[in-house]
């Protein structure tokens, strides 16, 4: 018989649906594992209120496969001009956390914040009414290296912050570093961190020995191998402050195969399978349900899912290419061969 194994329903605590057409794909491949999904506010323009948020909603949900239980978490994009009064009503119409993306930072981040204290008055409210913040946690700055500037982000900003705002839940999102994976777990309760598929799947050589390879490119870029290690270890490890989050970026082909290509891993097709290959090869696969289904319910103060999801060993093959928005879309680990796959 195949062997199987069955877990708790999982949740995505990190992905990119984008909008429009693109959506048809998103929705769908996301609603095929996840039962909720929190999404990510950089839309051009980005979604910065209660009211685009709840708009964005309605799109997402119109897309949802009838029959299929799908929840899409919302969340605002932070501005120098978020301040308490957006935060209040944002809270009030649901929105569960608020996205820092340093501005410059990463994908349609130009909206985002130039300098922290732009946006205490925000944070101090976020703290008080319970709303959760988000972290793209890398510095801008032209003389800080690119695989130096998740590090630095945390001298230079991040352990202030949590020290500043003592209560405030804090997600150090999609962690590409071993000094991330150490930072949250000596940090306070209320700090934890997400971790992608592919930073715990690849390393910096995969996308750039033997050729460049484009679909490996995201941000916070992929590091050495050490790092990667780091990360397995803490994702496999049991700790509740370490979660999933795919950090699933979809960019058409035409725009990650360019002289200046796009950032963005697109994971969703296949995300529980390829967190099964890491939590599989490292021996733990005892520990993928609390990673998947439990420490980020937990951390959200959100019920864990009643209902099951259940994996075969039965190896299948990715697909060469996808469709999205009559556009191509490159799914990551193309045409590779995966052990584990969704009954
Ligand atoms: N991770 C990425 O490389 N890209 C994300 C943005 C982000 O999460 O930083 C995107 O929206 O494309
Ligand atoms: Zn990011
Ligand atoms: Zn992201």
């Amino acid at each position: 018989m195949t062997e199987q194994i069955t877990l708790r329903a999982p949740d995505d605590w990190h992905i990119h649906l984008r909008d429009g057409a693109a959506l048809e794909r998103t929705v769908p491949d996301a609603a095929r594992q996840f039962r909720r999904a929190i999404v990510m506010p950089n839309l051009v323009p980005p979604v910065t209120d209660a009211e685009s948020a709840t708009a964005y909603k309605e799109r997402i949900c119109a897309q949802i496969p009838a029959g299929t239980p799908f929840e899409p978490l919302m969340v605002i994009y932070l501005t120098d001009k978020t301040d308490a009064a957006i935060i209040r009503q944002a809270h009030a119409a649901g929105i569960i956390a608020a996205k820092l993306y340093p501005a410059g930072a990463t994908t349609n981040s130009d909206s985002g914040v130039t300098d922290i204290t732009n946006i205490y008055s925000a944070l101090e409210e976020m703290q008080t009414c319970g709303m959760k913040l988000l972290v793209h946690g890398e510095v801008t700055t032209s003389d800080i290296d690119i695989f130096d500037r998740e590090h630095v982000f945390i001298e230079k900003t991040l352990s202030r912050l949590v020290d500043d705002f003592p209560t405030l839940k804090v997600v150090f999102e999609h962690i590409t570093t071993a000094q991330a994976a150490e930072f949250v777990q000596g940090a306070r309760e209320g700090v934890a961190a997400t971790i992608t598929a592919h930073h715990l799947l690849y390393n910096r050589n995969h996308m750039l020995v033997g050729g460049i390879q484009p679909h490996f490119y995201c941000l916070p870029i992929l590091k050495r191998g050490y790092h990667q290690n780091a990360l397995i270890e803490a994702a496999t490890s049991g700790n509740p402050k370490f979660f999933l989050g795919t950090d699933s970026a979809p960019h058409a082909r035409h725009k990650k195969e360019h002289a200046c290509g796009c950032a963005g891993c697109y994971t969703a097709y296949s995300a529980i399978e390829l967190y099964a290959e890491v939590f599989e090869r490292a021996g733990k696969l005892d520990k993928l349900e609390g990673f998947a289904s439990e420490f980020g319910p937990d951390f959200y103060e959100l019920p864990r899912n009643q209902d099951t999801i259940t994996l075969a060993k039965s190896p299948w093959t990715l697909p060469e290419k996808l469709a999205m928005g009559g556009e191509n879309l490159i799914p990551l680990a193309a045409g590779e061969t995966l052990n584990w796959q969704l009954v």
